[in-house]
């Protein structure tokens, strides 16, 4: 790739055909337009031209008077020939515009190449020497601008400098600058790599002279590098044949009016690129183009330089174009808009007010466009043209380093628009109008022009797509200086954007969270306390199935019990003994207790028995078994310690009847519980079950009663006289070993007076020794036949404890063992307490019992009536009974007053 290098004293490299290269004044564009900038050559002599050329219509007028013919244009060429003819005739001399009212016309003064003068266009180091392109004015004074061209000269353009070219004023073919074909890559190589570009072209041996006609080819302005063009201030003329002779643009472009070529290609484009419709040329640059990255403000490579992109399906190309391309000039330009733009230029003599108001409106559409584009250029003021210059430095090297310059950057900037008073103000006439061709309506006539300037090129037609906005712009608007401003140093240089679909993340967007209802955000627990719960969970194992832990049911004396979830989401409680704080003995109870559940494992009144497991490494036992719901002394405990507690006989009824029931299963297998109380009856599904047989033996049958180690005895509260009585004898047969213990043998009498006992704590609030505090005490009392049990007749909260109650409780609480009923007799259908209703008992107090007696004494004294008769005695019992139910049945109180 060959850089375009220039000392600083000089121009910096200017596209020859730039449209812009000669068009350097106050003419077009505004001098705040970033396409300006890059492509001003910064002499200062622009600013010295004059600018004759602004004629009113009246001056005009005028000047017709008082010269006329002199100002009347020329007739426009409409063939090649006849624009030759008129452009030498322009140049030589000089007529009809070559007059004293007249502005001398910038002249570009292009040194002839090495090549030109007989040389080899190389340096014999296979580099070209630099090319020195003098653009200037002719008139006296005017400044020289000097551009060095580098690089090695294109085949193409080697073929031309043979041929002696004269200088021209006058419009030539001009190679455009608007790159848009595939041609593009062949021609932009030969910019930089001179042959290469060539022999880029698919097909193509010689580079582009097999689609070059001969005409073409020896057109005298094709881009011939040592000839001095002697450029009249026309758009036509603006040419400068850089663009190395692309002969491309003979063949493609140059052949053709560019603006029809645009058409054409925009329709019937080979690339993908310019399938669709135009490209609005006024597109504005993004900011990015303003401050282009380091790759495309230094390109280096030919990637960088746009050519490259230049693939034959122009994708490359389109997407370039997304991203801020450099090669804005390779966008196609509608129709509408270039005719718009040219409309104004090529009109002949002062415009219309309706070529007026079109060049206006479309100025307008660019600064809206603009507007929504950068702002920031809105509210700069406006810059000097040498500043501008200064500014622009970067820019031109960017544009120049492409070997195109911008077009897309030749648009009014919105600071000349703020500049241009509001008013309309009549458009000046151009001078380079009256050199122009005549107009062409582009919308009719593009098959026609695609046809007829497919013969011959138009220069005019060409340089008019590069050439800037008409009038609209002619004036150069209050110039403000301004220090640019660079770009921070901790600012990062923005990378080269890519494709849209590279740029564009295409992450899912996250999901919404999930919502809660009401009851879950009522009572769910959130946080780091749910963390935690979670974490406290483990997992256990029993006999290989996986259990996960859950929360802690209950507390024993040397076990905790949890309810674990199966696989299944089955829950069930795992008890777990810790081995390692028990003794041989404890070990054995444990062991006496898994037999027992496995043997009441049919039993429905005791806890279900599902599976053990004895881990002799760590010393525990595990029993899972069937989980409860609550256990009954948590139900009485709930029960007695509430706001109002009273004692409830049908609640007593049944929790009695349903320990009983639980007992009775246990008798029934010959087993003896010996460690009954509230917390080991175990409330499953609405039915007590009986848990807990660590002390639970079986009966002995010989002695009808079951051997009990002391070391089990339970609290006190609920233990029957004769297993506190019995613990002083010794185990039989070991009456010498110490470790046996003491043994005590307990029956099943023993389960009754348990049962008495909660039976009392149901009905009185508390069990019958529990007011001693001493517990040595408590225990002596048990077993001390003085200490009486009193059964008082209000329950809790005052509450009337029912006679039949009362008198179950007496049966219970026998300290004699073999007077107390059996469970069998307690669930029998006469027991009153249990059963009520059971024969024609009637429930009745001493008061009522009293009021008996008295009613029947009564009688007895009445002297009126006498002594009854043996046939009224008879009769009192059954009338008695009738009246007693009868005051029940209406009361609802057993105990009240007898009805009279
Ligand atoms: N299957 C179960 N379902 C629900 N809770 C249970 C179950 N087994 C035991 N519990 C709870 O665990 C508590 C202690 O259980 P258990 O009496 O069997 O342990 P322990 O070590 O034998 O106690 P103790 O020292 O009184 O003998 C019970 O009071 C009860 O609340």
């Amino acid at each position: 790739m060959t850089s375009t290098q220039y000392p600083p004293s000089s121009r910096p490299y200017l596209r020859r055909n730039s449209p812009l290269s000669v068009f350097n004044h106050s003419h077009g564009f505004s001098a705040d337009a970033p396409a300006l900038q890059s492509i001003d050559v910064g002499d200062s002599s622009d600013d010295e031209i004059p600018q004759p050329m602004k004629f009113s219509a009246l001056t005009k007028a005028l000047l017709e008077q008082e010269a006329p013919g002199q100002l009347s244009p020329p007739k426009e060429p409409h063939s090649y020939e006849e624009s030759r003819r008129y452009e030498g005739a322009r140049s030589v001399g000089k007529a009809g515009l070559d007059t004293p009212s007249r502005a001398p016309l910038p002249k570009i003064v292009r040194k002839t190449s090495p090549a030109a003068l007989g040389g080899s266009p190389t340096d014999g180091r296979g580099k070209s020497p630099a090319r020195i392109v003098h653009v200037g004015s002719n008139r006296t004074g005017s400044a020289r601008r000097t551009i060095s061209i580098s690089g090695p000269y294109p085949q193409s353009f080697r073929s031309r400098e043979t041929t002696p070219v004269p200088d021209y004023n006058t419009p030539a073919p001009v190679p455009r600058a608007v790159r848009v074909s595939r041609t593009r890559a062949g021609s932009n190589a030969s910019i930089g790599r001179g042959s290469e570009g060539s022999a880029s072209r698919p097909g193509s041996s010689n580079g582009h002279k097999r689609d070059e006609p001969d005409d073409l080819r020896n057109l005298p302005l094709a881009l011939d590098g040592n000839r001095s063009v002697s450029q009249p201030y026309d758009s036509g003329t603006r040419y400068v044949p850089s663009t190395i002779a692309r002969p491309r643009n003979a063949s493609a472009e140059v052949g053709a009016p560019a603006s029809s070529l645009r058409v054409k290609r925009a329709a019937v484009g080979t690339g993908s690129f310019l399938r669709g419709a135009p490209v609005r040329r006024g597109f504005r640059r993004r900011d990015s183009e303003d401050h282009p990255s380091p790759n495309e403000e230094y390109p280096n490579s030919a990637t960088q330089t746009g050519y490259v992109h230049q693939d034959p399906s122009g994708t490359e190309s389109a997407s370039r174009s997304r991203s801020g391309s450099l090669n804005r000039s390779n966008e196609p330009v509608s129709t509408h808009d270039f005719a718009q733009q040219r409309q104004p230029s090529q009109e002949i003599g002062p415009p219309s007010r309706q070529a007026e108001l079109v060049d206006r409106s479309r100025v307008q559409t660019r600064v809206d466009s603009a507007t929504s584009t950068r702002k920031q250029s809105v509210e700069r003021p406006i810059r000097q043209p040498s500043v501008d210059r200064q500014v622009s430095h970067e820019s031109r090297e960017h544009s120049q380093s492409h070997g195109s310059v911008d077009l897309g950057r030749r648009r009014p900037s919105n600071d000349h628009m703020h500049t241009r008073p509001a008013i309309p103000q009549p458009l000046q006439p151009r001078q380079h109008n009256y050199d122009r061709p005549a107009p062409l309506p582009i919308k009719a006539e593009i098959p026609d022009v695609l046809q007829e300037r497919a013969r011959r090129p138009s220069v005019a037609s060409v340089d008019q797509e590069n050439m800037p906005p008409p009038d609209t712009f002619k004036r150069k608007p209050r110039i403000v200086a301004e220090t640019p401003v660079p770009i921070p140093a901790h600012q990062s240089p923005r990378k080269a954007l890519t494709a849209l679909s590279g740029n564009t993340p295409h992450r899912a967007a996250p999901p919404p969270p999930p919502k809660m209802s009401v009851l879950d955000a009522a009572t769910k627990t959130a946080g780091a306390s749910t963390t935690k719960s979670k974490k406290r969970r483990q997992h256990i194992l029993v006999n290989g199935k996986l259990f996960t832990q859950m929360n802690k049911l209950g507390k024993g004396g040397s076990s905790d019990v949890y309810c674990v979830m199966a696989e299944n989401y089955k829950l069930f409680a795992l008890k777990k003994v810790k081995l390692e704080d028990c003794d041989e003995s404890a070990v054995i109870g444990y062991k006496g207790e898994i037999d027992l559940l496995r043997k009441l494992v049919d039993v429905d009144r005791v806890v279900r028995l599902f599976d053990w497991e004895l881990d002799e490494a760590k010393q525990t036992l595990s029993v899972l078994m069937e989980k409860g719901d609550n256990d009954l002394n948590r139900v009485l405990t709930t029960a007695l310690n509430g706001t109002d507690p009273k004692f409830d006989p049908v609640l007593t009824r049944f929790y009695w009847k349903e320990m009983l029931e639980c007992v009775q299963a246990v008798h029934e297998h010959d087993i003896v519980h010996s460690d009954l109380k509230p917390a080991n009856f175990l409330s499953v599904q609405g039915k007590l079950k009986l848990i807990d047989f660590g002390i639970a033996n079986a009966i002995d049958t010989d002695n009808t009663v079951n051997v009990h180690r002391d070391s089990h005895i339970g609290t006190p509260n609920y233990m029957s006289p004769e297993s506190i009585t019995d613990t002083n004898a010794m185990a039989p047969g070991a009456a010498h070993d110490p470790r046996a213990g003491r043994m005590m043998k307990l029956g099943k009498p023993s389960d009754v007076w348990s049962l008495g006992c909660i039976l009392y704590q149901m009905t009185y609030g508390r069990p019958p020794f529990a007011h001693i505090p001493n517990q040595i005490s408590r225990i002596m009392a048990i077993t001390n036949h003085r200490v009486i049990i009193e059964f008082p007749d209000r329950g809790v909260g005052g509450v009337a404890v029912p006679a039949a109650l009362k008198g179950t409780l007496r049966k219970c609480l026998q300290r004699d063992a073999a007077a107390r009923p059996t469970v069998a007799d307690l669930l029998s259908p006469n027991d009153q307490w249990l059963h009520p209703e059971a024969g024609n008992a009637v429930s009745m107090s001493e008061e009522l019992l009293a009021q008996i007696i008295g009613k029947v004494v009564e009688r007895c004294r009445d002297p009126k009536r006498g002594v009854p008769t043996n046939e009224e005695v008879r009769q009192y019992p059954a009338s008695f009974m009738a009246k007693i139910r009868e005051m029940v049945e209406r009361e609802g109180v057993r105990e009240g007053p007898l009805a009279k």
